[in-house]
């Protein structure tokens, strides 16, 4: 199925009671692409992103990944079976582990039935563990956390955090992940970190991307194509620098 899309989304719409958060908004993801996701606080990306992941249902429309309908799929099917993940904006990792440690929970979470068949004793659970290490370790270099990979993670920097929840995300070979604004509250020696990161897990493990994220330095660097949301509809769809000269997106989002 190379030619489709990875992500087809259709004619999504979600309400709040009387609040219409998003109005049949359609997108699509290629495969292999980083696309981006902007607009105004309160224009329903968040709400779009729930629709998509399953954690919520869409009121109308259909979501379809690799060119299947999982529209009604539940979070975790989706993440399991479909291998679509998602960040959300707060970031969760095991606080107590260290950073090799959340790496190997997270890939074992996705990968085994039970933590006992992880780290139970016996060959199969030697070679299981030792894969996931090996995966774990490329990863953790990748992202930057080597030195402190023995740590506890609770003893890290919040950027450090958002490294380990995205190098964990990576654990079970993800096809797409849908990222929830990724440099929220981190410091720009992270942000350009997270953006390296982001690119290797695109190009070469073959990732492809929906990024929600505020700063239009980062998203005209890393999107291969960029859809705006306002007030729960589609804006506009273009190309990163022709979405930033366009005038509605001006008015609407980036203050004229
Ligand atoms: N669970 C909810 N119950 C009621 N209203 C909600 C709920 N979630 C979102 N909304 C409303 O839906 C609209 C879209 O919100 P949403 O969080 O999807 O926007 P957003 O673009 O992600 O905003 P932000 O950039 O601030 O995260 C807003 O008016 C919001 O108040």
């Amino acid at each position: 199925m190379t030619g489709l899309p990875i992500l087809e989304i259709d004619k999504i719409s979600k309400s709040y009671g009387a609040v219409k958060a998003v109005s049949d908004v359609s997108l699509h993801v290629n495969r292999g692409e980083i696309a981006g996701l902007i607009g105004p606080n309160g224009s329903g990306k968040s709400t779009f992103f729930d629709c998509s992941t399953g954690l919520q249902r869409p009121d109308t429309g259909t979501v379809k990944l690799d060119g299947q309908d999982i529209t009604g799929w539940s979070l975790n099917r989706i993440a399991r079976e479909g291998r679509m993940l998602r960040s959300f904006q707060k970031t969760v990792v095991f606080k107590a582990l260290d950073v090799e440690e959340n790496l190997i929970i997270a890939g074992q979470m996705f990968t085994f039935p039970s933590l006992l068949s992880t780290f139970g004793i016996g060959r199969m659970s030697k070679q299981r563990i030792s894969g996931l290490r090996d995966r774990a370790r490329e990863l953790i270099k990748m992202a930057g956390l080597w030195d402190v990979r023995h740590q506890p993670a609770g003893n890290l920097s919040g950027g450090q955090q958002k490294l380990i929840q995205f190098a964990s995300m990576l654990m079970p070979e993800p096809k797409i992940i849908l990222l929830d604004e990724p440099m929220a509250g981190i410091n720009p020696k992270i942000i350009e970190r997270v953006i390296e990161t982001i690119l290797y897990a695109n190009r070469s493990l073959g990732v492809s991307f929906l990024v929600i994220e505020h700063n239009i330095d980062v998203v005209t660097s890393i999107c291969q194509r960029v859809v705006v949301l306002d007030q729960g509809k589609k804006l506009v769809e273009g190309l990163p620098h022709d979405i930033i000269a366009d005038e509605r997106v001006r008015e609407a989002y980036l203050g004229g």
